[in-house]
């Protein structure tokens, strides 16, 4: 008899073998509860009641344990995982998993190159070092979204029926809105933005910032990004340091973006309290967050009414009547596409998506970059001279692509300290992949910090900028180094994020020079959760005049 054909009779086995132990639960279950039942209230000892009520709730239990048991035998035998550290005798490790997380997904990568199953404190995980692995699960897949992390974030908030906000990493990608939603993002930013209001807005911004003798990196890059972003979805909102509304605004997801990365023990355990409970104040806030944006919907929608109001009948309402061409137009512009019809509070959960992953993420790399600028000086003196020879004195994105040596310094930190280390997606269904049958809702990860510091990278750990550069790309190993994720549900700014965040370090190493205030973190301290951010610290800029 063939594997194949004993595997299966086991199966079979144990699949009657669980069908009997449900039976049996309920019988015994339904003896017990007639027992109770028939019982003579009138005769009564009460003691014996309390004893019979005793005796059946511990055997409820029992026959529960038991059913549970078969089931997990049942799907032991059903299921097959690759190989990895998943076993009982690794459940400490699979607790600490995310104490050293950083040199746990380094360490699992050395010890299984191309795939492993870990046990996690949120659950067993697909782990894939292997490029060719990732993506035949995150392009060749592209139903795969992370229910698994919506559950753990505890930013998500259930705004619907089955619908969650899921802060940092967006949109569900089963549902056909997504799609639309994801396509109408990219056109968006390559025919409205580039080349057009993007100059500007980020322009705008960088004079804002608020640079100074002692300037915390994480909240100023937080607010900038926070402020471009919102500019960008909603353009009417007014943005402005004395608008005490916007304020909150940005204070509220300031404290958001605190709460939401942290990756532990008992930041799960808070997150399935609030679960059961569905108190937190994390999603009060974000409660208070998305009304907000509610409201700016509400006034912009009122306003296109008015506006379609006066236009005569010939006239057709479409995209052109939209004034302020932003992403929250480019939404309200699919409306018509989407199934189910996208409503209210689902354009503002996309609207807040974008503000909150967008800030959150441009706030880690603008830190990450600010911290390698003050950690290696002598190539951040070689990129201020690039934009000085080039006359980079103001954001540009087109001409960022020329300042060939500060993109290969934004490249060189995005691989040491990628901003999202571990991509989490999740099956919707059961299906069979190479030689593995994978249960729906299993996670799977794409090991980005291992790729990036694969064996396949000349001296991976080194931080050298000249490896981008020249003849040295030719050493750059195919399919090791992917930021901004893979496939269908890669980012949206995927095409333009390195010439944006090559300009805006442009142009702040242009006017300032920037110098430690104290000890430095190390790349290997931080947040390391869902995502990769460095700790608190603060440097002091000093405005450099236009030419030196
Ligand atoms: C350094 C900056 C950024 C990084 C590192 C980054 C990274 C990522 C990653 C890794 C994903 C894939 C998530 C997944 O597969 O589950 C993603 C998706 C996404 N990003 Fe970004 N991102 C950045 C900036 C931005 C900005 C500025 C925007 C604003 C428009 C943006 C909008 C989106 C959207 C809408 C998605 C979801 C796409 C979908 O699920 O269909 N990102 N981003």
């Amino acid at each position: 008899m063939n594997t194949e054909n004993l595997t299966e009779r086991v199966v079979e086995k144990v699949e009657l073998a669980a069908d009997v132990g449900t039976k049996v639960a309920n019988m015994v279950g339904n003896a017990f509860e007639s027992t109770i039942a028939d019982s003579d209230p009138s005769s009564g000892a009460e003691e014996e009641t309390i004893l019979n009520y005793f005796m059946s709730f511990g055997i409820h239990i029992l026959m529960v344990i038991i059913v549970i048991l078969l089931k997990w035998q049942y799907d032991r035998n059903r299921y097959r995982y690759p190989k990895g550290p998943r076993d009982w005798r690794d459940i400490k490790d699979a607790i600490s998993f995310h104490r050293k997380k950083r040199e746990n997904l380094l360490n699992l990568a050395t010890d299984y190159p191309d795939i492993c199953t870990v046990l996690t404190h949120s659950g067993r995980l697909v782990l894939l070092n292997d490029p060719t692995l990732i993506n035949e699960i995150f392009v060749g897949r592209a139903d795969l979204v992370s229910n698994k992390v919506d559950g753990f974030l505890e930013n998500q908030l259930r705004y619907k029926e089955g619908k969650h906000i899921r802060t940092g990493i967006v949109f569900r990608h089963q549902d056909h809105n997504v799609r639309i939603i994801h396509k109408a993002l990219v056109n968006h930013i390559d025919n409205n933005l580039v080349g057009k209001r993007l100059d500007l807005a980020v322009q705008e911004q960088l004079k804002n910032m608020r640079l100074s003798e002692n300037f915390d990196v994480r909240r100023t890059t937080f607010y900038f990004a926070t402020r471009l972003l919102t500019s960008l979805s909603c353009s009417s909102t007014p943005i402005s340091a004395d608008d005490k509304t916007f304020e909150l605004f940005e204070q509220n997801l300031y404290k958001i973006s605190k709460a939401i990365h942290a990756d532990t023990f008992q930041k799960s355990a808070k997150a399935m309290l609030s679960q059961l409970t569905g108190m937190s104040e994390t999603l009060d806030i974000n409660d208070n967050v998305l009304d907000y944006i509610t409201t700016w919907i509400k006034q912009r929608r009122g306003g296109e009414s008015k506006r379609s109001d006066n236009v005569n009948d010939e006239q057709v309402v479409t995209s052109t009547t939209k004034i302020n061409n932003d992403f929250l137009d480019s939404i309200l512009d699919v409306i018509d596409e989407s199934s189910p019809n996208l409503d209210e509070d689902d354009i503002a959960a996309c609207v807040l998506d974008i503000i909150m992953h967008g800030s959150e993420m441009l706030k880690g790399a603008l830190s990450w970059l600010l911290l390698y600028v003050v950690k290696y000086p002598e190539e951040a003196d070689t990129c201020r001279r690039e934009v000085r020879d080039n006359g980079y004195t103001k954001f540009n994105l087109s001409s960022a692509e020329s300042l060939v040596h500060t993109q290969a310094f934004v490249k060189e930190a995005l691989r040491l300290s990628p901003v999202v280390p571990i991509i989490i997606h999740s099956t919707l269904q059961d299906f069979k992949w190479r030689k593995f049958h994978i249960q729906k809702r299993t996670q799977f990860g794409a090991n980005i910090i291992a790729l990036h510091h694969s064996a396949a990278w000349k001296e991976s750990e080194k931080f050298d900028v000249t490896r981008w550069i020249g003849d040295n790309l030719s050493t750059i190993p195919a399919h090791s180094y992917s930021p901004f994720g893979f496939g269908p549900r890669v980012c949206v700014a995927e095409k333009h994020i390195f010439n944006l965040l090559t300009g805006i370090l442009g142009t702040l190493l242009y006017h300032n020079d920037f110098e430690k205030t104290g000890p430095l973190p190390e790349p290997n301290e931080g947040t390391f959760g869902l995502a990769n951010l460095p700790p608190k610290f603060s440097l002091k800029a000093t405005q450099l005049s236009s030419r030196s």
